[in-house]
């Protein structure tokens, strides 16, 4: 059974903010939103968790091996740094989509995104175990996307291609196994997954081809941290590469033991 932990990292009273006292420009904007990103990814990333930035002004983090005092820390951190702070809201369930509502439900019942006066709430349920079985990874990479699309079309119609797979994979996996895909730049696209069988992923795979012909191979692993288990999806991937297959399964290896 898998236990996953997410948050849902949120920007407070970010879109009123933009706008005051005049609309900001927007590449300052941009350059905020990214510089946030890439602080929360080395915060997370360095406790073997991982972010995903969404939609920028909100994100979602995959955080087993987080716990409250991290995620104070984390907000402590960025309020010291940036003009804007966050809420944190944090949610466990053996399937991510129901992790993530317990997760919004923190944040939501707190106020609205837009409250002047709703900062840096922190609620939810942590996840104290440990187990390798805790989190499936599964990394969806594009078939030969260099070749049919990156060195044939101008980069906007490439764009188009990886995004309409993204489209397509993305409501698949939400709707069929509350599983919840993020696009992570070039053409991969990062799973976080309950337990599904072979099967499952190869319709997942078919699903995509027939709506919208975009073509995918999958690698997926497991294990207690989002690195350790997104670590043996990509050791997956490269089996799928060696072997022509198009879903390939990785366990996290065995910790040494010191005694
Ligand atoms: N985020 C992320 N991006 C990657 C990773 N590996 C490759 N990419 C991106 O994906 C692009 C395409 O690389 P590949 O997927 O290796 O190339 P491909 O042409 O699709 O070839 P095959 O995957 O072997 O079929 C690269 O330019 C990178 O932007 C990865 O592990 N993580």
């Amino acid at each position: 059974m898998t236990n996953t932990q997410l948050t849902l990292i949120q920007i407070d009273n970010y879109g009123p903010w933009t706008v005051t006292p005049e609309p900001r420009r927007e590449m300052d904007l941009q350059t905020l939103q990214s510089r946030l990103f890439a602080d929360l990814a080395q915060f997370v990333g360095s406790r073997d968790g991982y972010v995903f930035f969404t939609r920028f002004d909100n994100m979602v983090a995959v955080t087993n091996g987080l716990d409250r005092t991290d995620h104070e820390l984390m907000q402590e951190s960025i309020r010291n740094r940036y003009p804007v702070t966050l809420s944190l809201g944090v949610g466990v369930d053996e399937v991510p989509v129901e992790a993530l509502e317990r997760a919004t439900e923190e944040i939501q019942l707190a106020g609205s995104a837009q409250d002047g006066d709703r900062r840096e709430v922190l609620g939810g349920e942590f996840y104290t175990g440990s187990a390798t079985g805790d989190l499936n990874i599964a990394h969806f990479d594009v078939n030969d996307a260099t070749g049919k699309y990156t060195d044939r079309l101008n980069e906007f119609d490439s764009f188009i291609h990886i995004e309409q797979g993204y489209a397509s994979l993305m409501r698949h996996m939400r709707e069929a196994h509350g599983a919840l895909s993020f696009f992570v730049g070039g053409d991969n696209i990062i799973s976080v997954c309950p337990s599904l069988t072979e099967s499952e992923y190869r319709s997942a795979i078919e699903h995509v081809e027939s709506e919208v012909g975009v073509e995918l191979k999958v690698g997926v692993g497991t294990g207690e941290s989002a690195h350790v288990a997104g670590f043996a999806a990509k050791h997956a991937l490269e089996d799928c590469r060696h072997r022509g297959t198009d879903v390939e399964f990785e366990a996290a290896p065995a910790q040494v033991s010191d005694d």
